[in-house]
Protein backbone atom coordinates (compact mmCIF):
# COMPACT_ATOMS: atom_id res chain seq x y z
CA UNK A 1 0.00 0.00 0.00
CA UNK A 2 1.44 3.68 -0.92
CA UNK A 3 0.87 6.61 1.56
CA UNK A 4 -1.42 9.43 0.27
CA UNK A 5 1.39 11.53 -1.44
CA UNK A 6 -0.24 15.08 0.62
CA UNK A 7 -0.34 13.11 3.56
CA UNK A 8 3.52 12.62 3.36
CA UNK A 9 4.51 15.93 2.19
CA UNK A 10 2.78 17.63 4.86
CA UNK A 11 4.64 15.48 7.32
CA UNK A 12 7.36 16.35 5.83
CA UNK A 13 6.97 19.94 6.18
CA UNK A 14 5.92 19.59 9.78
CA UNK A 15 9.66 17.38 10.20
CA UNK A 16 11.44 19.94 8.43
CA UNK A 17 9.92 23.22 11.22
CA UNK A 18 10.09 20.87 13.96
CA UNK A 19 13.47 20.45 15.93
CA UNK A 20 14.72 16.88 16.93
CA UNK A 21 15.22 15.39 20.20
CA UNK A 22 18.20 13.21 20.15
CA UNK A 23 19.05 13.71 24.01
CA UNK A 24 15.42 11.77 24.92
CA UNK A 25 16.51 8.24 25.40
CA UNK A 26 19.76 9.18 26.58
CA UNK A 27 18.46 11.19 29.52
CA UNK A 28 16.45 8.35 31.05
CA UNK A 29 19.45 6.06 30.42
CA UNK A 30 21.55 8.68 32.33
CA UNK A 31 19.76 8.87 35.00
CA UNK A 32 19.73 4.61 35.63
CA UNK A 33 23.08 5.14 35.23
CA UNK A 34 23.31 7.67 38.26
CA UNK A 35 20.99 5.83 40.33
CA UNK A 36 23.35 2.79 39.71
CA UNK A 37 26.47 4.86 40.79
CA UNK A 38 24.46 6.61 43.62
CA UNK A 39 23.18 3.56 45.02
CA UNK A 40 25.18 0.01 45.27
CA UNK A 41 22.03 -1.45 46.32
CA UNK A 42 21.18 -1.14 42.02
CA UNK A 43 24.04 -1.89 40.42
CA UNK A 44 24.99 -5.35 38.99
CA UNK A 45 28.67 -4.99 39.22
CA UNK A 46 30.80 -4.66 42.40
CA UNK A 47 33.09 -1.53 42.34
CA UNK A 48 36.59 -2.49 43.69
CA UNK A 49 38.63 1.00 44.19
CA UNK A 50 37.61 4.88 44.47
CA UNK A 51 39.32 5.19 41.03
CA UNK A 52 36.60 2.86 39.87
CA UNK A 53 33.90 5.27 41.08
CA UNK A 54 35.68 8.33 40.12
CA UNK A 55 36.34 6.74 36.52
CA UNK A 56 32.37 6.31 36.05
CA UNK A 57 31.71 9.60 37.86
CA UNK A 58 33.91 11.50 34.41
CA UNK A 59 31.59 9.09 32.38
CA UNK A 60 28.57 10.35 33.57
CA UNK A 61 29.73 13.95 33.62
CA UNK A 62 30.90 13.36 29.84
CA UNK A 63 27.14 12.36 29.14
CA UNK A 64 25.52 14.51 30.92
CA UNK A 65 27.27 17.12 29.12
CA UNK A 66 27.18 16.10 25.69
CA UNK A 67 23.32 15.77 26.00
CA UNK A 68 23.59 20.20 27.31
CA UNK A 69 26.32 20.85 24.28
CA UNK A 70 23.22 18.89 22.24
CA UNK A 71 20.99 21.55 22.92
CA UNK A 72 23.18 24.54 23.95
CA UNK A 73 20.86 27.00 21.84
CA UNK A 74 17.70 26.50 24.29
CA UNK A 75 20.09 26.75 27.75
CA UNK A 76 20.19 30.29 29.30
CA UNK A 77 24.04 29.41 30.20
CA UNK A 78 27.21 27.53 29.14
CA UNK A 79 26.92 23.85 29.46
CA UNK A 80 29.77 23.21 30.77
CA UNK A 81 28.73 25.60 33.80
CA UNK A 82 25.48 23.85 33.96
CA UNK A 83 26.79 20.48 33.71
CA UNK A 84 29.92 21.44 37.07
CA UNK A 85 26.69 23.00 39.25
CA UNK A 86 24.33 20.07 38.28
CA UNK A 87 27.65 17.35 39.54
CA UNK A 88 28.57 19.56 42.29
CA UNK A 89 24.95 19.00 43.89
CA UNK A 90 25.95 14.88 44.13
CA UNK A 91 27.09 14.88 47.22
CA UNK A 92 23.62 17.17 48.75
CA UNK A 93 21.12 15.27 46.75
CA UNK A 94 22.84 11.52 47.88
CA UNK A 95 22.63 12.55 51.79
CA UNK A 96 19.09 13.82 51.06
CA UNK A 97 18.11 10.30 48.86
CA UNK A 98 19.30 8.18 51.70
CA UNK A 99 17.12 10.75 54.20
CA UNK A 100 14.63 9.60 51.79
CA UNK A 101 14.83 6.24 52.13
CA UNK A 102 15.07 6.36 55.86
CA UNK A 103 11.83 8.13 56.12
CA UNK A 104 10.16 5.21 53.34
CA UNK A 105 11.55 2.57 55.66
CA UNK A 106 10.65 4.17 58.79
CA UNK A 107 7.06 4.92 57.79
CA UNK A 108 6.49 1.17 56.30
CA UNK A 109 5.68 -1.88 58.85
CA UNK A 110 5.91 -3.74 55.89
CA UNK A 111 9.29 -2.35 54.24
CA UNK A 112 12.37 -5.16 55.95
CA UNK A 113 15.34 -2.37 55.27
CA UNK A 114 16.66 0.76 53.72
CA UNK A 115 18.06 -1.46 50.86
CA UNK A 116 14.67 -3.22 50.21
CA UNK A 117 13.32 0.54 49.78
CA UNK A 118 15.76 1.58 47.60
CA UNK A 119 16.33 -1.70 45.29
CA UNK A 120 11.96 -2.24 45.06
CA UNK A 121 9.68 1.05 46.17
CA UNK A 122 7.88 3.27 43.51
CA UNK A 123 8.46 5.96 46.12
CA UNK A 124 12.02 5.65 46.44
CA UNK A 125 12.21 5.75 42.49
CA UNK A 126 9.84 8.65 42.20
CA UNK A 127 11.27 11.31 44.70
CA UNK A 128 15.10 9.98 43.31
CA UNK A 129 14.16 11.12 39.62
CA UNK A 130 12.68 14.63 41.50
CA UNK A 131 15.91 15.29 43.16
CA UNK A 132 17.49 15.56 40.01
CA UNK A 133 14.72 16.80 37.97
CA UNK A 134 14.07 19.66 40.59
CA UNK A 135 17.89 20.55 39.87
CA UNK A 136 18.14 20.94 36.41
CA UNK A 137 14.19 22.73 36.97
CA UNK A 138 16.09 25.34 39.12
CA UNK A 139 18.97 26.21 36.50
CA UNK A 140 16.29 26.77 33.91
CA UNK A 141 17.14 23.70 31.65
CA UNK A 142 14.17 23.42 29.66
CA UNK A 143 12.17 19.83 29.04
CA UNK A 144 14.80 17.86 30.64
CA UNK A 145 13.32 18.10 33.97
CA UNK A 146 9.87 17.49 32.44
CA UNK A 147 11.22 14.39 30.55
CA UNK A 148 12.51 12.96 34.22
CA UNK A 149 9.27 13.45 35.95
CA UNK A 150 7.59 11.78 33.15
CA UNK A 151 9.75 8.98 32.69
CA UNK A 152 9.10 8.50 36.73
CA UNK A 153 5.54 9.19 36.63
CA UNK A 154 5.29 6.24 33.51
CA UNK A 155 7.33 3.50 35.77
CA UNK A 156 5.65 4.29 39.02
CA UNK A 157 2.03 6.18 38.85
CA UNK A 158 3.46 8.85 40.79
CA UNK A 159 3.51 12.35 38.96
CA UNK A 160 6.18 14.93 40.79
CA UNK A 161 6.24 18.21 38.72
CA UNK A 162 9.98 19.18 38.52
CA UNK A 163 9.27 22.39 40.23
CA UNK A 164 7.64 21.02 43.66
CA UNK A 165 9.94 22.02 46.62
CA UNK A 166 9.90 19.03 48.41
CA UNK A 167 11.50 19.17 52.12
CA UNK A 168 13.70 16.23 53.82
CA UNK A 169 12.77 12.47 54.96
CA UNK A 170 10.28 12.46 52.07
CA UNK A 171 8.02 9.47 52.74
CA UNK A 172 5.64 7.81 50.09
CA UNK A 173 4.52 4.66 50.57
CA UNK A 174 2.30 2.10 47.72
CA UNK A 175 2.38 6.02 45.68
CA UNK A 176 0.23 4.63 42.39
CA UNK A 177 -1.92 8.14 41.65
CA UNK A 178 0.16 10.26 43.43
CA UNK A 179 -0.71 14.08 42.20
CA UNK A 180 1.96 16.88 43.16
CA UNK A 181 1.88 19.82 41.03
CA UNK A 182 4.22 22.30 40.04
CA UNK A 183 4.08 25.15 42.67
CA UNK A 184 3.39 22.79 46.09
CA UNK A 185 5.67 23.39 48.85
CA UNK A 186 6.31 20.22 51.04
CA UNK A 187 8.40 20.34 54.43
CA UNK A 188 10.38 17.88 56.29
CA UNK A 189 8.79 14.48 57.26
CA UNK A 190 5.79 14.74 55.48
CA UNK A 191 4.29 10.84 54.10
CA UNK A 192 1.90 10.64 51.39
CA UNK A 193 -0.17 7.23 50.17
CA UNK A 194 -1.92 6.29 46.98
CA UNK A 195 -4.12 8.68 45.43
CA UNK A 196 -3.55 12.02 47.50
CA UNK A 197 -3.58 15.05 44.82
CA UNK A 198 -1.58 18.42 45.60
CA UNK A 199 -3.38 20.28 42.85
CA UNK A 200 -4.44 23.67 41.49
CA UNK A 201 -7.85 24.79 42.57
CA UNK A 202 -8.37 26.79 39.73
CA UNK A 203 -6.35 25.36 35.79
CA UNK A 204 -6.81 28.51 34.39
CA UNK A 205 -4.25 29.34 31.87
CA UNK A 206 -3.46 32.25 33.22
CA UNK A 207 -2.73 31.24 36.69
CA UNK A 208 1.05 29.89 35.17
CA UNK A 209 3.13 32.10 37.11
CA UNK A 210 0.75 32.08 40.49
CA UNK A 211 1.39 29.36 43.61
CA UNK A 212 -1.36 27.16 42.78
CA UNK A 213 -1.09 24.43 44.03
CA UNK A 214 -0.72 23.80 48.83
CA UNK A 215 1.86 23.97 51.09
CA UNK A 216 2.30 21.47 53.61
CA UNK A 217 3.99 22.09 57.08
CA UNK A 218 6.68 19.66 58.44
CA UNK A 219 5.36 16.27 60.06
CA UNK A 220 1.96 16.28 57.77
CA UNK A 221 1.06 13.18 56.92
CA UNK A 222 -2.34 12.50 53.72
CA UNK A 223 -3.94 9.89 53.65
CA UNK A 224 -5.36 7.61 50.60
CA UNK A 225 -7.08 9.66 48.06
CA UNK A 226 -6.79 12.61 49.99
CA UNK A 227 -7.40 16.16 47.40
CA UNK A 228 -5.72 19.27 48.43
CA UNK A 229 -6.54 22.58 46.40
CA UNK A 230 -4.79 25.69 46.05
CA UNK A 231 -2.25 28.02 46.35
CA UNK A 232 -3.58 29.59 49.58
CA UNK A 233 -4.61 26.20 51.29
CA UNK A 234 -1.69 25.55 54.37
CA UNK A 235 -1.48 22.47 55.98
CA UNK A 236 -0.07 23.05 60.12
CA UNK A 237 2.54 21.27 61.14
CA UNK A 238 1.97 18.13 62.26
CA UNK A 239 -1.52 17.32 60.97
CA UNK A 240 -3.09 14.51 59.92
CA UNK A 241 -5.66 14.43 56.36
CA UNK A 242 -7.21 11.40 56.51
CA UNK A 243 -8.34 9.46 53.53
CA UNK A 244 -10.59 10.92 50.86
CA UNK A 245 -10.71 14.10 52.26
CA UNK A 246 -11.35 17.18 49.92
CA UNK A 247 -9.74 20.14 51.17
CA UNK A 248 -9.52 23.61 49.80
CA UNK A 249 -9.23 25.58 53.07
CA UNK A 250 -6.16 25.86 55.39
CA UNK A 251 -5.76 23.68 58.42
CA UNK A 252 -4.04 25.12 61.65
CA UNK A 253 -1.39 23.27 63.04
CA UNK A 254 -2.11 19.66 64.94
CA UNK A 255 -5.53 18.93 63.18
CA UNK A 256 -6.97 16.06 61.96
CA UNK A 257 -9.16 16.50 59.56
CA UNK A 258 -11.90 13.42 58.03
CA UNK A 259 -14.96 12.89 56.58
CA UNK A 260 -17.13 10.01 57.75
CA UNK A 261 -18.89 8.62 54.99
CA UNK A 262 -22.34 7.35 56.02
CA UNK A 263 -21.57 3.31 54.79
CA UNK A 264 -24.47 0.47 55.29
CA UNK A 265 -23.56 -2.79 56.42
CA UNK A 266 -26.06 -5.70 56.54
CA UNK A 267 -26.76 -9.16 56.44
CA UNK A 268 -26.94 -10.47 52.81
CA UNK A 269 -29.73 -12.65 53.83
CA UNK A 270 -32.17 -9.95 55.53
CA UNK A 271 -35.15 -9.21 53.50
CA UNK A 272 -35.10 -5.51 51.95
CA UNK A 273 -36.74 -3.93 49.09
CA UNK A 274 -33.07 -2.35 47.48
CA UNK A 275 -31.12 -4.16 45.38
CA UNK A 276 -27.71 -4.16 45.55
C1 LIG B 1 -1.58 19.17 39.80
C2 LIG B 1 -2.47 20.14 39.18
O1 LIG B 1 -3.18 20.83 39.81
O2 LIG B 1 -2.44 20.21 37.84
C3 LIG B 1 -3.22 21.19 37.17
C4 LIG B 1 -2.36 22.00 36.24
N1 LIG B 1 -1.48 21.14 35.49
C5 LIG B 1 -1.55 23.04 37.03
O3 LIG B 1 -0.35 22.89 37.18
O4 LIG B 1 -2.12 24.01 37.50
Amino acid sequence: MTMDKEFINKLFAYHQSTPPMPYRSSVCDLLEKVREFLFPQLSESCIVSPAQLEAQYQVLYAKMLNILVGMRKELRDDPEKLTHQIFEKFPQIHACLKKDAEAICEGDPAASGVDQVIRTYPGFKAIFSHRFAHELYLLDIPLLPRIISENAHSHTGIDIHPGAKIGAYFCIDHGTGIVIGETTEIGDHVKLYQGVTLGALSVDKSMAETKRHPTLHDHVVVYAGATILGGHTIIGENSTIGGNVWLTSSVQKDSVVYHRPQIIMKNKNEASSESA
